[in-house]
């Protein structure tokens, strides 16, 4: 898909296509409709990105709890969108035994008690061991900083399901 076909694309059909690239956040597509035309996929990606950045910090960890739990309870129940199933199985948490899934899903709740909101990676750029000590890791971050670091993976996600969507190679787009 090319920067031509983007830009043409009506209302409805940009929603379609770009509705999950913030995971369960289509208004964002819906709101970034409204400023085309995009000059390539950086422009495309940085209007996705700056909507977020410009959301009260209730929005913002509003985004946040759209997000299912790695390996939570839409996983165990086949619920999750397309795009988590891929990316949580590419990191290898649908495969987990009893003790890891049950781990991890503790280490869930303590951080969804401490800060409101679940923890969020990119599953794609991680992995089954990674997961749990990225997450014990930031357990112990403040409240503060742990929202911009939230935020900063939700932007890692949109950026590789838009690399998807355009074709492009998620490595090479900045
Ligand atoms: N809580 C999460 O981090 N969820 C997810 N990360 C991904 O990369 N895909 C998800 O569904």
């Amino acid at each position: 898909m090319d920067m031509e076909k983007v830009n043409s694309m009506g209302f409805r059909e940009f929603v379609d296509v770009f509705g999950n690239i913030i995971e369960k956040c289509p208004l964002v597509a819906a709101a970034v409709w409204s400023q085309r035309p995009f000059s390539d996929l950086q422009d495309l990606e940085n209007h996705f990105f700056a909507f977020i950045d410009a959301l009260p910090r209730s929005g913002q960890e509003g985004i946040l709890r759209c997000h299912p739990d790695l390996a939570g309870r839409d996983l165990q129940q086949g619920t999750l969108t397309a795009e988590s199933q891929r990316e949580q199985s590419q990191a290898g948490l649908t495969s987990l035994d009893a003790d890891d899934r049950l781990r991890l899903q503790q280490l869930n709740a303590r951080y969804r008690e401490r800060f409101g909101f679940p923890f969020v990676l990119a599953a794609r750029l991680s992995d089954r061991d990674a997961v749990p000590r990225e997450l014990a890791r930031r357990l112990h971050c403040q409240p503060e900083s742990e929202l911009r670091t939230a935020l900063g993976e939700v932007k890692k996600i949109g950026h590789l399901r838009l690399a998807d969507l355009l074709g492009a190679d998620p490595a090479r787009v900045e």
